[in-house]
């Protein structure tokens, strides 16, 4: 779908990849994933820890020999994503699946334009013993407060961000994060969420809001008058 949001949103130095791309991509993600969560907690000798190491080493530049630029993304739908014109970042931080990085975070857009997020976070996003680090969940909200705001039609950047941290967040459980809009405003857009254990027991509250940046709708305004005298 065509929409008149800002150009960043489908940026022209990015690599666009279908879907089997992604697909062989994402299960090297999801392996390299398994090997960050080995390596926090290999207990192996050292010796053995040295020559993998070295095949580590060499797997690296195999993977290197061919560089893109920048991360790539795609135009697949996530739910309801694509509707509001965005296209997906593969190496995001948060839900990036081609990022071992993040978790990755599942996105399920409900029809009522709210958001559930379903995930579990194991030992390499531990903050105090046993429990998920405070940054962690903050840039979890960030992305998917983020998303909910673009998918509601105001995709911005984050203006602010607030946690209350209620209760400690246990690792190794489902956590369900909900989110939501609360207000919209021109450029602006304020959202709220908050995570929950399998109990319902509500640990982490945030509110968030973003802004469609001045100058981006500006490019946006520039580009349409281009179309319009070509
Ligand atoms: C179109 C973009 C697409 C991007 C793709 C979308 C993909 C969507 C899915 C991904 C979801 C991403 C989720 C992670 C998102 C990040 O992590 S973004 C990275 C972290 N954030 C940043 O780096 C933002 C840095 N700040 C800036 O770039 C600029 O200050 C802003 C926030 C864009 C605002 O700049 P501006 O457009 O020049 O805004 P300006 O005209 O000064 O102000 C507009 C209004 O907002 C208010 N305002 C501005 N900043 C603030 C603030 N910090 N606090 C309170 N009020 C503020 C002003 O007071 C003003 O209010 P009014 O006077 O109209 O009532």
């Amino acid at each position: 779908m065509t929409t008149a949001l800002p150009p960043t949103i489908r940026p022209q130095d990015r690599s666009f990849l279908g879907e089997e791309q992604v697909a062989v991509r994402a299960r090297l993600a999801e392996e390299v994933r398994a090997l960050i969560d080995a390596v926090v907690l290999t207990d192996v000798p050292d010796a053995e820890i040295a020559e993998i190491t070295g095949q580590v080493r060499a797997l690296t530049d195999r993977l290197g020999a061919a560089r893109l630029g920048a991360a790539p993304m795609a135009d697949t739908p996530i739910d309801g994503l694509i509707a509001s014109g965005m296209s997906r970042q593969l190496g995001n931080p948060v839900t990036g699946v081609l990022n071992p990085v993040a978790p990755p975070i599942p996105f399920e857009a409900l029809p009522d334009g709210s958001v559930r997020s379903v995930f579990t976070l194991d030992e390499p996003y531990e903050g105090p013993p046993g429990l998920v680090h405070g940054g962690i969940s903050a840039a979890i909200f960030d992305q998917v407060l983020g998303m909910t705001a673009g998918m509601s039609g105001v995709p911005g950047f984050t203006a602010t961000l607030e946690l209350r941290y209620r209760r400690p967040t246990p690792l190794r459980v489902p956590l369900t994060l909900k989110a939501r809009i609360t207000r919209r405003e021109g450029r602006k857009c304020w959202a709220d969420g908050e995570i929950t254990t399998p109990d319902g027991r509500v640990t982490v509250e945030a509110t968030a809001m973003f802004v469609t940046p001045r100058h981006l709708l500006a490019e946006e305004a520039d580009e349409a008058q281009e179309q319009r005298t070509s």
